[in-house]
């Protein structure tokens, strides 16, 4: 097993690179299964657990993938089964979108149930909804979904919840369907809108992407193109807050500020000072951070995905900050393992109450998925003394080469091997 062992209490400073961003990759990769002629040439895709695990999924479909560093060439013309069924489809949610991009195509795929972080149920009756909308047959079981459809016909959807996967794999199964399908109540997350521009760029038509309705008007076939993945919006969140938590100053780089504007704004409200450039922010802290409150809500909101780790930052601001996780009933796992370390925190159903106090101090913690492992990762570089992690099968799955840039960053951060 592995553990990341931090000596915690280090400023960080200097200059980080963030990495393209996961929840578009994760879609972009199996949306280049609808290429029937030509390659997808995909670059900036992050070196991550959840990407390696798509290209397997792919490899095994009779995709040809060559990789060179975080450039990815897709050849999809001469997929040999649309069976989605290895291990690594029920390792990762992502693996859903499969089902949006081999329904268009091919008209039918079987592919098992998804996994991914444990934060609360994860339904995907909206992604059904949709496919039946355009004329598929859905079939659960024995842990698999398969979907056939005669032909796709283009109509209107009205989404009940908003929701990030429904919106892509919905918009990726209309792309190629006879007529124009008018998706309403759509989520608009910037990954949503970096699927559209990709699958613009292999010849669909798509318009609206990142407002509230998306409508799409089916064209014959998609080609492949060359597109470049949008950097990380959650990675470079988490690096944000890892500064305001013990940087003096650090420049967070290749990134676009626009989709920071919540994180910004709420790390402002806590004091910290943020200097925006055109593909740079700076994050400055005085170590004199203010209680806020915090609630999750889909973009243009805060993201959920950046709550965890933002918790860490509450439970030493000075002050009472109250959270409230409305996308996720159980996304507070990570807080028993900080009080471990200090924090002061209660938790009733959604709503998660710090009072802070003034340090925390290192122990023995586990990420209980991806976000509490950057939490973790984050308290350690903050607290008194060393912090050792567990749980970084989860960490990988979104955050590449973590320790190499917070340690260029100054912290004291390595990873060991323990039996
Ligand atoms: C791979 C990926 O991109 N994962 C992200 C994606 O997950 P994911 O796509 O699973 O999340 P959704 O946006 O679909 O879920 C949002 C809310 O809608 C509900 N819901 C969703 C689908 C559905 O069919 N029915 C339904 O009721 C969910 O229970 C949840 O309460 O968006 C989440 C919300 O920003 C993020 O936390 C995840 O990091
Ligand atoms: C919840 C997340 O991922 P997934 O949906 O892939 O489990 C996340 O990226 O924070």
């Amino acid at each position: 097993m592995n553990k990341i062992v931090i000596q915690g209490g280090k400023r960080i400073n200097g200059e980080v690179d963030i990495s393209g961003a996961k929840n578009a990759a994760v879609a972009i990769l199996p949306a280049a299964i609808l290429a029937s002629e030509g390659k997808c040439c995909i670059e900036n895709v992050p070196n991550i657990k959840d990407v390696n695990c798509m290209l397997k999924i792919l490899e095994s479909l009779g995709c040809e993938i060559e990789r060179n560093e975080s450039t990815i060439i897709i050849d999809s013309t001469n997929i040999k089964t649309f069976y989605a069924n290895i291990e690594e489809v029920r390792k990762m949610r992502a693996s859903y979108y499969l089902l949006g991009s081999m329904l268009s195509r091919f008209k039918e795929c079987s592919v098992d149930l998804p996994g991914g972080c444990a934060i609360g149920v994860r339904p995907i009756d909206q992604h059904i909804k949709g496919f039946e909308a355009l004329g598929t047959e859905v079939e659960i079981s024995h842990g698999s979904l398969k979907v056939k459809a005669d032909k796709l016909q283009g109509t209107n959807i009205f989404f009940d919840v908003i929701s990030v996967g429904a919106t892509i794999n919905v918009m990726m199964s209309a792309v190629l369907a006879e007529g124009t399908t008018i998706l309403e109540n759509v989520a608009k997350e910037p990954h949503i809108v970096d699927v559209a521009n990709f699958l613009n760029a292999m010849g669909a038509d798509i318009k609206g992407a990142g407002t509230d309705v998306i409508r799409i008007k089916g064209v014959e076939k998609l080609h492949g193109c060359t597109y470049s993945v949008i950097p990380d919006q959650i990675e470079a969140g988490t690096f944000m807050i890892a500064a305001a938590a013990c940087g003096d100053e650090v420049r967070i780089k290749n990134v676009i500020p626009k989709h920071l504007e919540s994180i910004s704004a709420k790390l402002i409200e806590m004091g910290v000072e943020i200097i925006e450039d055109d593909d740079s922010v700076i994050v400055k802290s005085n170590n004199n951070l203010k209680a806020v409150n915090v609630k999750t809500l889909p973009y243009p909101g805060f993201p959920t995905d950046i709550q965890q780790p933002m918790s860490v930052l509450l439970t030493v601001a000075e002050g009472r900050s109250i959270v409230n996780e409305s996308i996720w009933e159980s996304r507070f796992r990570h807080l028993d393992e900080l009080e471990k370390m200090g924090a002061k925190v209660k938790v009733e159903g959604r709503i998660a109450v710090f009072d802070g106090v003034n340090k925390l101090t290192g122990a023995e913690v586990e990420a209980s998925d991806l976000r509490a492992g950057a939490a973790m990762v984050i308290a350690g570089l903050m607290a008194e003394g060393t912090t050792r992690i567990s749980g970084l099968e989860h960490l990988d799955r979104g955050y590449p080469d973590i320790e190499k840039k917070l340690s260029a960053l100054g912290a004291q951060i390595k990873r060991i091997n323990v039996e």
